[in-house]
């Protein structure tokens, strides 16, 4: 099978910097564009929670600076995926990751790996906002001060609110509970906590599936804009806002397999496995 059958195709903002081949390995999902020097690169890998393996033998290359949405049926791993490149799967007692995943070339599950420090280059958003019970600024200060990054907290955290597109709702009340905020600004919230920090790649797991429609269309354009400072991985189970706004969509379906990873036009519009397409076109799932 070819990596591009199927006639003609829109070409996805993405694909200026991408080119397509035929995948390299046997076993790589189809479409799989080959990225120049991809931020994340799984290989092979296998996640188990105690004898049940929830991904069989993932490959995927995540490119700087896009949005790669994750998406798939319910318990497909999507989100076991998505924890495995910050080894927040660590937190797990009974999850056992095998394989490779790298991160600019590193294996994050070698031994020489702080996952703390790991975790301050990746960071995570997740599907309820859950602001800590502290001031909108101690929020978004906390992550410095934990890394002792504590020159010009002040420009930091505005600068984190700004990227958040918080700024503007919530200057004049920087010393209220984060908890006083609605869920949308919450959320907006978390996410300013998140990149405060200074992170390269951002995951989010569901983030505005517990939002109203207004308050999901904020975070919904806020990814698109984070993406140009920042690697974006989503987990969605919404096929709408990936096809929004994903410049990648990477198809998990029952038993954790990835089954196509391809530019988010083709996935949706074209794409190669039929399986995908049924499942694209609401006939399961
Ligand atoms: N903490 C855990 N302990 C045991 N099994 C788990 C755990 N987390 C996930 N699983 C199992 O791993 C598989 C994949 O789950 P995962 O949550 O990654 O899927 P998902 O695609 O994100 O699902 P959803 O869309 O419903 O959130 C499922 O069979 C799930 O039951």
């Amino acid at each position: 099978m070819t990596a591009n059958a199927g006639g003609p195709r829109t070409v996805s903002k993405a694909e200026t910097d991408d080119h397509r081949s035929e995948p390299t390995e046997d076993d790589a999902p189809l479409g799989s564009p080959r990225v120049a020097d991809p931020v994340i690169k799984s290989r092979d890998l296998d996640v188990y929670y105690g004898d049940e393996q929830a991904l069989h033998g993932i490959q995927m290359e995540i490119p700087e600076r896009k949005v790669t949405a994750l998406i798939g049926p319910s318990g497909c791993g999507k989100s076991t995926f998505l924890r495995s490149i910050n080894r927040m799967n660590d937190l797990i007692d009974i999850a056992r990751v095998e394989g490779d995943l790298r991160f600019h070339g590193k294996n994050v599950y070698d031994e020489d790996v702080d996952p703390v420090a790991l975790r301050r280059k990746i960071g995570m958003v997740f599907q309820k906002p859950n602001p800590f019970p502290k001031s909108i600024y101690d929020n978004v200060a906390y992550g410095l001060r934990v890394q002792g990054k504590d020159d010009d907290v002040d420009e930091q955290v505005h600068t984190a609110l700004e990227r958040a597109a918080l700024l503007d709702e919530v200057e004049d009340q920087l010393d209220s509970s984060g908890l006083d905020l609605s869920g949308g600004q919450q959320q907006r919230l978390c996410i300013a906590r998140a990149i405060a920090p200074d992170p390269e790649v951002i995951l989010m797991d569901e983030p505005a599936s517990a939002l109203d429609p207004v308050a999901t269309s904020k975070i919904e354009d806020l990814v698109e804009e984070l993406a140009e400072e920042y690697t974006v991985v989503i987990v969605t189970h919404n096929m709408q806002q990936a096809a929004r706004i994903s410049d990648k969509t990477a198809v998990f379906l029952t038993g954790g397999h990835l089954v196509e990873f391809d530019d988010t036009n083709k996935i949706f519009e074209n794409p190669e496995s039929e399986r995908v397409e049924d499942y694209i076109t609401g006939k399961f799932g």
